[in-house]
């Protein structure tokens, strides 16, 4: 699959002017990490981020950088389906007596994804935190895991078998290998828990390789890993899968794009991961884009330049990121050539 943008991408000084490197801070730790840094840069359909987790290699990263310059300098072709998403809260890996304070960043949001699996918790960790949120939001409430691929085969069935009472809409990425994840399906067919690919579909050489073994019931489609919008929708085009779209945790630009992928997706069955901006401490933009009645909008965002000053990243974390944009824009010259 080729990426787009690469054959026309605009001269690296354009991209860096008007480039601004922040640091956000979390309400909650998540991925280890208590604040997000993000470069965002200003382009001339709209601002746009390029925020790959800073353990990334360069070609991973470069893809998300295909995926900023993309939404920063075009306009995706695809027509605009609906003007407001259904967001998920998302629910790090605390214990039970923090769950509904986090809950309540989330404004009216009837899903719950639930992180499961965490490094240093046990089973009977995940099996309280999901009891308690099942016990806050109700019988109608939805709930859904996200296990990173952290368990084995047998640790998936295991758990899922332990905490399918709570009545779940999907686990996401319970295994690691698109191997363990057809074998899990066979495994649970008879108990009625559907699974869902992130990391399988995200970090892939080949993105449709987990849908075309069956291996999934439904992909998390994130926009900036994928390259955009425009290849996140010809993936899910060709997966025939259905998709739920997912932030990797962005400040309200990235949120933006995610949300924009999302307006555009043909059909849209659940509830997306785009309510994450409930996560952050601060964000770049007035108003932010954070879930109310448990939706976010679709349009693009104005970042506040009061915001930019307060957030701005330590010079040396700007440079470090700076350094690396450039090697990206470099690999993706690479690519065109
Ligand atoms: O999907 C959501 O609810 C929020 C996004 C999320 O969970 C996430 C955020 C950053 C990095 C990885 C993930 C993930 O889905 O695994
Ligand atoms: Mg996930």
């Amino acid at each position: 699959m080729t990426t787009p943008v690469t054959d026309a991408l605009p001269p690296l000084d354009e991209v860096l002017s008007g480039s601004a490197v922040v640091s956000v801070p979390l309400t909650t730790r998540f991925r280890g990490v208590e604040h997000r840094e993000a470069v965002l840069l200003r382009g001339p359909a709209g601002w746009s981020e390029f925020s790959p987790f800073t353990e990334y290699g360069d070609a991973e990263a470069a893809m998300w950088l295909a995926a900023a310059i993309d939404f920063g300098w075009r306009e995706s072709g695809a027509a605009v389906l609906r003007e407001s998403i259904l967001v998920n809260a998302t629910l790090p890996a605390v214990a039970p007596d923090r769950i509904e304070a986090v809950l309540a960043r989330f404004d009216g949001c009837r899903t719950v994804k639930i992180k499961v699996a965490e490094r240093g918790q046990t089973l009977a960790d995940d099996v309280e935190r999901v009891r308690e949120t099942r016990r806050l939001i109700g019988a109608e409430g939805r709930i859904r895991l996200d296990a990173n691929g952290a368990w084995n085969l047998d640790e998936a069935e295991h758990a899922v078998r332990a905490l399918e009472q709570f009545d779940l809409e999907y686990v996401e990425q319970p295994c690691a290998s698109i191997d363990e994840l057809a074998e899990l399906r066979r495994r649970i067919h008879r108990i009625d828990v559907l699974v869902a690919a992130d990391e399988s579909v995200r970090k892939a050489a080949d993105p449709l390789a987990v849908a075309r073994a069956g291996a999934a019931d439904i992909l998390v489609i994130k926009a900036a890993p994928l390259g955009g919008i425009d290849r996140a929708l010809t993936i899910v085009e060709a997966a025939g899968l259905p998709a739920v779209v997912s932030s990797a945790l962005d400040t309200s630009v990235g949120l933006a794009m995610g949300a924009a992928l999302a307006a555009r997706l043909p059909s849209l069955e659940f509830d997306c991961g785009l309510g994450t901006g409930a996560l952050l401490g601060d964000d770049v933009a007035v108003p932010p884009v954070a879930p109310v009645a448990g939706a976010i909008g679709t349009g693009r965002v104005e970042v506040d330049a009061d915001a930019l000053r307060r957030l701005a990243a330590p010079d040396e974390r700007a440079q470090w990121w700076r350094a690396r944009l450039e090697r990206c824009y470099a690999l993706l010259m690479g690519d065109a050539r």
